[in-house]
């Protein structure tokens, strides 16, 4: 089955679905107390729009990824792999949520998920890798 390189992107409903998914997930991520002290005095209204961007290149849409690299941004915060584990376990839970209301169908949000959290090895600090 051949899909369009924006599928993902529209399936999520464009701007305003990844808008709605980046809010929840940050809800989400700051109610868990292991991680919101890490964005304690974060720049909050620019990592949601730099949220939105990656998100939507990661998903084909039109918006591009302007921000810093994650590797750099990321970089002796003390993040270890216990918080990714949790982070990316509430971006799954959230688009799971989403599933009804963003009418996803279940492999797209694996699909959504495995493109965001192929990230991981440039989070954390526990992980001496290069690239
Ligand atoms: C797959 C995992 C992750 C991805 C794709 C990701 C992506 C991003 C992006 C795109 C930014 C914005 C960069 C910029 O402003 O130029 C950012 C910033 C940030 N991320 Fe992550 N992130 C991930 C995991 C994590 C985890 C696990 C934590 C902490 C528990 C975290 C904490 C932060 C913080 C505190 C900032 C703001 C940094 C600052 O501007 O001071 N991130 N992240």
């Amino acid at each position: 089955m051949t899909e369009k390189p924006d599928h993902l992107f529209q399936a999520i409903g464009g701007e305003k679905g990844i808008e709605l998914l980046v809010d929840r997930f940050y809800a989400r991520v700051l109610a868990d107390p292991k991680l919101a002290p890490f964005f304690a005095h974060a720049p909050m209204e620019r990592l949601r729009m730099m949220q939105k961007e990656f998100f939507s290149e990661a998903l084909g849409g039109p918006l591009f990824y302007s921000g810093h690299s994650l590797r750099q941004v990321h970089a002796g915060k003390g993040i270890r792999k216990e918080h990714l584990r949790k982070f990316v376990k509430h971006l799954l839970a959230t688009l799971e949520d989403a599933e009804q209301d963003l009418g996803l169908t279940r492999r797209d949000v694996h699909a959504i998920y495995s493109r965001i959290a192929i990230e991981a090895d440039r989070i954390t600090d526990d992980v001496a890798e290069s690239g």
